[in-house]
C-alpha cells in the first residue's frame, strides 16, 4: 500500500527550468545545479530532452561519465511517439533510451482537443501511443513516469478520455502517473477535487502545475494534500512562461506545514537560501527580495509595531523561524521605524545603549527627516552605521571637504578618427591634517574622477583606501520629494555598494544633482572603511 505521508521530490529545473524566457544553462551548469540538488536530497532530477539538442546530449554523456549523485537519480524527458513510426523505431524514444539513464519520463496528451488538434490522430490513436510507449520503455528502464500534458483541461471537458489516457499509461506499466496543470490556468479546489476522484485508479499519482494564475504552490500541496505522491517542481519556479511550481516554497510547505515525509528533510531545509541564489546567479536573474521563504525581505521586519513584537517573540510576525530554511531576521531602519527598530540595529552593531537614552529619539527622529527627504538606508547600512555611532561621538574628524568640480569630455583620441572616446575630470579640496589639498584626476566618467581624485588624495594619509571598489551603483530620481508639499522638483538618490576585498557595504547620496548625490555617497564609503579599519585620524 502506498504511503500517504511520503511525498517524492522530482526536480524539472534543467528541463521545464530551462524553458523560461531568458534562461540558457550552460552544460558546465547543468552538472552544478544536479551536485546541489542531490545534495539537497532530491529524489528525481529532469536533466532535459535527450535528441532534441546538442546540449541536452552531451550533458546525459558528461553525466554518465563525471557525475556521482548519492541519492538523487537523472531522468531523461521525451514525449510519446510519433503516430507515424512503430515504437522501436521512433526517433524521440531512441533518443530516450541513448542517455541511457535508469528512469525516463514521457508526456501525453490528455485533453481531446490536443489529440485532434495538435496532434491530428484519432482519440484510440492516442491511447496506443501512450500505451505502447511506455510498455517499451518499462522493458528496458527501470522506472518510467507518465506526465499527463494538460490532464486538468482534460479533464474538465472530457473526463471518461482523460481517465482513459491514465488507465493506458497505468496497463502498461507506469511508475506514476502525473497530472500535469500544463495551461497553469486551475484553482486549487478544483484540482483537489480531481485528484481526490482518481484515486481509485490504483496507481502512484504525482502533479506538475504551472503558474500562470500564481496557484502553482498552491495546486502542487491540494494536489498532496488530496493523494498525490510525487511534486515536481524547479527551484524558483523556473519554467515556460510564467513558470512552475516553486520547490523552495513547495518543500518547507511540505515538510514544515504539512507533516509530509520527504527525502529531502527538516535537516536540509536550511540549505534552500543558498540554492536559491545559486540558481539565481547560474540563470543571470535578479533575486527578489520579498521571495518567500528565501527573499532577504522574508523575515525583515519595517513597522516600528512588527519591530516591538518580533523583539519580544519572533512568532508574532514570522511563521517560521528563519534558520529553517537558512534565511535570517533582519530589522530595518526607515520612517516607519520606531524605537525598537534603532535597539535593534544598535544591538547588532554591538551597542548596549540604556533604552531610555536620550540620543536614540534624536536619532529616530533624524533618519525619519532623511527619508522624509528621499533618503533609505534598507541597502545602505554603512551610511545608517556611521550616522548611528556618529550620534553616540564615536566617529572622529578623518578629513574636511571643502568642495570639488567636475568636468565631462568627449573627444577624438590619437590614432582615432571620431569623437567616440569620453572622458571626465575631477577635482577635489579636501582640508586633511590641517593642509588645503588640492587634487585632479581622471576617469572614464565623473563619478570614477572624483572616485580616483579622492582615493589619490586620502590614500596618501590613510593607505587602506586603496583598497576599495565600488561593486555597484543605483540611482533613482525622485519626483518632488525634496520638498513637503511634493512640488515637481527632481531629487536623486544614488545608492552604491563597495567592496573592499574582505567586507562589502553600502552608502546613500540624495541631492538635487547626481554628481552630488554620488559625491555624498562616496565620502560616507571612505570614512566608514576608516572607521571600520579602527583608523586613527592624521
Ligand atoms: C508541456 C511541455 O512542456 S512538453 C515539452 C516542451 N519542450 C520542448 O518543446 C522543448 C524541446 N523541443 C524541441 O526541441 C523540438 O520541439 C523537438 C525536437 C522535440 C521536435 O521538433 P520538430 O520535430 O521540429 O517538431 P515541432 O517542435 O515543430 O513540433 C512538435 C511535434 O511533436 C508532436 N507532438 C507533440 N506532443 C506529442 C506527444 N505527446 N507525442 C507525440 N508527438 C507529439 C507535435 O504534433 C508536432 O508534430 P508535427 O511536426 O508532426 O506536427
Ligand atoms: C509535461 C509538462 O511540462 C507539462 O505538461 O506542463
Amino acid at each position: 500500500m502506498t504511503d500517504l505521508k511520503r511525498v517524492d521530490i522530482y526536480d524539472t529545473t534543467l528541463r521545464d527550468g530551462a524553458q523560461s524566457e531568458d534562461v540558457q544553462f550552460s552544460v558546465e551548469d547543468k552538472l552544478r545545479i544536479c551536485r546541489k540538488l542531490d545534495a539537497l536530497g532530491v529524489d528525481y532530477i529532469e536533466g532535459g530532452w535527450p535528441g532534441a539538442n546538442p546540449k541536452d546530449d552531451a550533458f546525459f554523456a558528461r553525466a554518465r561519465k563525471e557525475l556521482n549523485l548519492s541519492h538523487s537519480r537523472l531522468s531523461a524527458f521525451g514525449s510519446t511517439r510519433r503516430a507515424a513510426a512503430r515504437v522501436e523505431e521512433d526517433v524521440v524514444v531512441r533518443g530516450l533510451l541513448s542517455a541511457e539513464v535508469g528512469v525516463i519520463t514521457i508526456f501525453g496528451k490528455s485533453w481531446d482537443l490536443h489529440v485532434t488538434q495538435a496532434l491530428g490522430i484519432s482519440l484510440a490513436q492516442n491511447l496506443e501511443l501512450i500505451h505502447d510507449t511506455i510498455r517499451y520503455l518499462k522493458k528496458r528502464v527501470d522506472r518510467v513516469f507518465y506526465d499527463a500534458e494538460h490532464f486538468f483541461d482534460g479533464f474538465a471537458a472530457n473526463p471518461d478520455y482523460a481517465r482513459q489516457t491514465l488507465e493506458a499509461a497505468r496497463d502498461a506499466g507506469a511508475d506514476a502517473l502525473i497530472l500535469c496543470d500544463t495551461n497553469g490556468g486551475s484553482l486549487p479546489s478544483q484540482v483537489g477535487a480531481a485528484v481526490a476522484g482518481l484515486r481509485d485508479l490504483n496507481a502512484v499519482l504525482g502533479i506538475h502545475t504551472h503558474n500562470d494564475s500564481e496557484l502553482a504552490v498552491a495546486n502542487a500541496l491540494a494536489a498532496v494534500e488530496a493523494g498525490c505522491a510525487h511534486v515536481q517542481g524547479t527551484l524558483n519556479g523556473l519554467g515556460e512562461r510564467c513558470g512552475n511550481a516553486n520547490l523552495i516554497s513547495v518543500l518547507p510547505n511540505l515538510i514544515l506545514k504539512m507533516g509530509r515525509e520527504t527525502s529531502v528533510g527538516e535537516e536540509r531545509l536550511p540549505k534552500l537560501s543558498a540554492l536559491s541564489r545559486f540558481v539565481n546567479e547560474l540563470a543571470n536573474r535578479p533575486t527578489q527580495k520579498n521571495q518567500p521563504f528565501v527573499g532577504s525581505s522574508a523575515f525583515a521586519h519595517k513597522g516600528g509595531i512588527h519591530v516591538s513584537a518580533v523583539l519580544k517573540d519572533s512568532r508574532t510576525y514570522e511563521h517560521i523561524r528563519p534558520e529553517q530554511v537558512g534565511n535570517k531576521q533582519r530589522v530595518l531602519v526607515s520612517d516607519q521605524s520606531g524605537r525598537s527598530n534603532l535597539l535593534y540595529k544598535f544591538s547588532e552593531l554591538g551597542i548596549e545603549l540604556d533604552p531610555k537614552d536620550p540620543r536614540i529619539q534624536t536619532l529616530l527622529e533624524e533618519v525619519k527627516s532623511l527619508e522624509l527627504h528621499g533618503y533609505q538606508f534598507d541597502g545602505a547600512e554603512g551610511s545608517l552605521e556611521l550616522r548611528a555611532r556618529r550620534a553616540l561621538g564615536q566617529v572622529p574628524t578623518y578629513f574636511e571637504r571643502r568642495g570639488f568640480r567636475v568636468i565631462d569630455e568627449r573627444r577624438i583620441r590619437e590614432d582615432e578618427d571620431d569623437d567616440r572616446f569620453m572622458g571626465a575630470e575631477g577635482t577635489v579640496k579636501i582640508l586633511i591634517g590641517g593642509v588645503m589639498e588640492h587634487i585632479v584626476a581622471e576617469g572614464a566618467g565623473p563619478v570614477d574622477a572624483l572616485h580616483n581624485a579622492l582615493t589619490l588624495v586620502l590614500s596618501r594619509h590613510y593607505p587602506s583606501l586603496g583598497e576599495i571598489e565600488l561593486a555597484d551603483y543605483k540611482v533613482r530620481i525622485l519626483m518632488g520629494s525634496g520638498s513637503m508639499s511634493g512640488g515637481a522638483d527632481a531629487i536623486v538618490r544614488v545608492l552604491i555598494e563597495w567592496n573592499d576585498g574582505e567586507r562589502r557595504w553600502g552608502t546613500v547620496g540624495v541631492s538635487d544633482h547626481i554628481i552630488a548625490a554620488s559625491y555624498d555617497a562616496m565620502v560616507e564609503a571612505l570614512e566608514y572603511k576608516l572607521f571600520l579599519d579602527k583608523v586613527r585620524p592624521v
